[in-house]
Order: structure tokens, then C-alpha cells, then sequence
């Protein structure tokens, strides 16, 4: 256990995708990824619609278990391991990868027992004073805990867009993931609550490792450390073009497709 830890340790990367392609049926809808995603970093995937973004975030926790037609091909290590090894526990990846999705979605009951769900269903055996103190750890570090300390019974669904969406990272959170998967948290929502979610990533970064999805070039600019840019090739297939510090791709990239999708040429 300590040697594997010790290792984790000097692993500068949080995962790392190996020669992906992921097909729909026989449609590949992304191919020959090859991507080293650095821990406590914001690393936004970028590319026109339809160019894999979502598919290549869905397949770092095994989320495209769900759809039945999909299959990853190539290897996706997370301390050193693939995901997609026979044996692995797609649920415990998911545990230790979560994912907050575009649209916010709280579920119909408390703004509490949204946070507690994760744990519970996880069976940890919480005191009633450990899960107290879970979900208002969870509510702070998603940056909610001041605005619904004192509603903590009321239906998460009756909260702003931008606070269910907080709730859902706090969801997120509650299960203690080292990964976070964003798949266009904010195009729901107003550029207020934008912002918030923004600064709330830069804070999570000193604890966990956020990749990000998002349509919006200032977002990527603006809030991530990496950018990755993905782009279809002739056979409809994604593919990476380019990968690097964000302050590189948006302001010296070396692919001229780069360059033309960032200054808003194409897509
Ligand atoms: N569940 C699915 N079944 C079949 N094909 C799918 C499925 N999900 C995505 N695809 C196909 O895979 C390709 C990549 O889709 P994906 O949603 O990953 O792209 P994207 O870059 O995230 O697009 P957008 O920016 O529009 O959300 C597209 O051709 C899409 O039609």
C-alpha cells in the first residue's frame, strides 16, 4: 500500500489516456488519443460539435459504460492501472472520477440528503454527526454552505441555476473523488453564476484534478491551465490536434488548425 502511494506520488499525471479510439457500433467516433492529464490542474477539452469532447471525457470514469453500443479501445491508466481492465469495479471508478453534467440535476429531495446520497449508497457507515459534518464540508468546498446552511431541508431543486449546479459539484464532492469531470458546466447558466463556478474550480485544483468541457473560448482561456483541441478528421473520426499550456494554444499554437478554431474561423 505505502509503495503504491509513494509511486502515486512521483506520477505527475492524474490520468492518462494511451491510444483511445471509443466507437458507437461500428462508428469510431474518436481515434489514437494519446493524453497525460496533470493532477491538480484545470485541463479543458476544446473542438468543434460533434468532434469527441464529451465521448473522450465520458470515457475517463467509464461513464460510456451506460450506453450499450459504446467501447473504448487502448488503455486509460489512473494510478498507474486501466480502467477498462477486466476486474475493475466501473462504480468504483466513478467513486474516485465524478462527474458534474450541463445541465444541473439535483435530485427531488433535500439539499442535505443530495449530498449524503453518494455516501449512503457508497454504504458508508456515517454517524449521524459524521454525515453532518460531510455534507457541510462538501457545501463549503463546492462554495454553497453560506447560502443554504439554514435550509438545509428544502428541496434542492428549488435553488437557483447556478446553486443547483454548486449543489451538484458538493454531490460531487461528498464521495471524495480525486478526479472532477465538468461536461459544460456553465452553459446553463448565466455569466454571474459563471464566474462563480470558475473561481470555485480554481479553488478545487489545490485539492483535486478538474478537466473541463466547454464550447465557451474565454471559459478555456480564461479558466484552465491545459487546453487540449480536438478536431473530426475526413473519416468523422476525433482527433487530438493539439495539446499544451492554455497560455501556448491560444496565444503561439502550432497547428494552424489551432489557430484558426481559437480565433473563431471554424466551429
Ligand atoms: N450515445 C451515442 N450513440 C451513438 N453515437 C454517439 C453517441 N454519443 C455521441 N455519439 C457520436 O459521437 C461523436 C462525438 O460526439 P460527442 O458528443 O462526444 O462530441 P462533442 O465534441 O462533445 O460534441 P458537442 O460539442 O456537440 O457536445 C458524434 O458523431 C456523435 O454523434
Amino acid at each position: 500500500m505505502t509503495i503504491i502511494h509513494e509511486m502515486d506520488r512521483s506520477n505527475p499525471n492524474a490520468i492518462e489516456a494511451r491510444n483511445m479510439s471509443v466507437y458507437y457500433g461500428s462508428f469510431r467516433a474518436v481515434k489514437n488519443v494519446n493524453l497525460a492529464i496533470e493532477k491538480n490542474r484545470i485541463t479543458a477539452l476544446i473542438g468543434p460539435s460533434g468532434c469527441g469532447k464529451s465521448t473522450v471525457l465520458r470515457s475517463f470514469n467509464r461513464m460510456n459504460d451506460l450506453v450499450a453500443s459504446a467501447r473504448v479501445e487502448g488503455e486509460i491508466l489512473f494510478h498507474g492501472e486501466n480502467i477498462y481492465a477486466p476486474g475493475v469495479d466501473p462504480v468504483n471508478v466513478r467513486r474516485r472520477i465524478g462527474m458534474v453534467f450541463q445541465k444541473p440535476n439535483p435530485f427531488p429531495k433535500s439539499i442535505y440528503e443530495n449530498v449524503a446520497y453518494g455516501p449512503r449508497i457508497n454504504g458508508w457507515k456515517l454517524s449521524k454527526s459524521q454525515m453532518d459534518e460531510l455534507v457541510e464540508r462538501s457545501l463549503r468546498g463546492a462554495a454553497l454552505w453560506d447560502e443554504v446552511k439554514d435550509k438545509l431541508n428544502q428541496n434542492g431543486l428549488s435553488l437557483s441555476g447556478g446553486q443547483q449546479q454548486r449543489l451538484c459539484i458538493a454531490r460531487a464532492l461528498a464521495v471524495e473523488p480525486e478526479v472532477i469531470l465538468m461536461d459544460e458546466p456553465c452553459s446553463a447558466l448565466d455569466p454571474i453564476s459563471t464566474l462563480k463556478i470558475e473561481e470555485l474550480m480554481f479553488e478545487l485544483r489545490q485539492n483535486y484534478t478538474i478537466i473541463i468541457v466547454t464550447h465557451n473560448m474565454q471559459q478555456a482561456s480564461r479558466a484552465s491551465d491545459y487546453t487540449a483541441f480536438f478536431l473530426m478528421d475526413s473519416d468523422r473520426a476525433g482527433q487530438l490536434i493539439e495539446y499544451g499550456p492554455t497560455s501556448q494554444i491560444f496565444q503561439n499554437p502550432k497547428d494552424e488548425r489551432t489557430e484558426q478554431y481559437i480565433s473563431g474561423r471554424f466551429g
